[in-house]
């Protein structure tokens, strides 16, 4: 596991985008999940402003790390915040764009999504293989949507669960812990103050840190890298 520390959010993103197109810019096809929340958002803005001219998005397949079950134009899906700061902005073909459809029926849309991850991806141990997993970590350290009080869904046997928001009860279709595990890169991008302390518990494993579902990443790549502005970073 590497820390990245970036003086500002804005830094971050241009080192979490020179990450990024250092991946994909290989000549071969390469399938990226993204998370949602509000932390991409403008690191997604910078890596279309200032990078997308030179990746070729036909060889990138986009999948989610996780969707809320909503209408796709709902300000809370997790596909419109990633088309409208990414997708929208660069010349990927809509054949590369993979939505998780929960919004009708979570459990059935969790059952297509992880066979089509099975049908896509490349297979490591019988395992979908991403080339990038970029997640966020939530202030309770739950990531993807693998919350504190969920977090037997991390060990599912399927590459894709039906989880549900502690507080809302929003349903949400979410890879699991094999899933990200396999991933042949994965980037944590964690911003604000707010999120320093659990940063320092997991990343040091200190405290409470086996309650946090984001503990349990742990890929087996050197590309395991957490970007951090100073903020997220203060306490390490
Ligand atoms: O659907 C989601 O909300 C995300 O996938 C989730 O895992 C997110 O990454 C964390 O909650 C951090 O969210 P923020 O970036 O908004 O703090």
């Amino acid at each position: 596991m590497e820390i990245r520390i970036s003086k500002t959010k804005e830094d971050l993103a241009s080192a979490f985008s020179i990450f990024f197109k250092s991946l994909v810019q290989s000549d071969k096809v390469t399938h990226v999940a993204l998370s949602g929340g509000n932390s991409p958002r403008k690191i997604f803005d910078h890596l279309a402003e200032n990078y997308g001219e030179e990746i070729d998005w036909t060889k990138v397949n986009i999948y989610w790390v996780d969707e809320r079950c909503v209408h796709p134009l709902n300000e809370e899906s997790n596909f419109k915040m990633t088309r409208d700061h990414l997708l929208s902005k660069v010349k990927i073909p809509e054949e590369n764009i993979h939505r998780m459809r929960g919004e009708d029926n979570p459990e059935k849309e969790a059952k297509r999504y992880g066979e089509l991850l099975d049908k896509q991806l490349p297979a490591e141990n019988g395992v979908p293989e991403f080339d990038l997993i970029v997640l966020g970590l939530g202030d309770d350290g739950h990531t993807a949507s693998i919350f504190p009080d969920s977090m037997e869904l991390w060990d599912s046997e399927e590459n894709c669960a039906v989880a549900a928001h502690p507080t809302s009860g929003q349903k949400r279709v979410t890879l699991t812990g094999k899933v990200i595990n396999t991933a042949q890169a994965v980037a944590f991008l964690v911003t604000g103050e707010n999120k320093a302390k659990i940063v320092r518990e997991i990343t040091r494993h200190q405290g409470d840190y086996k309650k946090y579902p984001a503990s349990l990443v742990n890929p087996d790549t050197p590309d395991f890298i957490w970007f951090l502005d100073e903020e997220a970073a203060k306490e390490l």
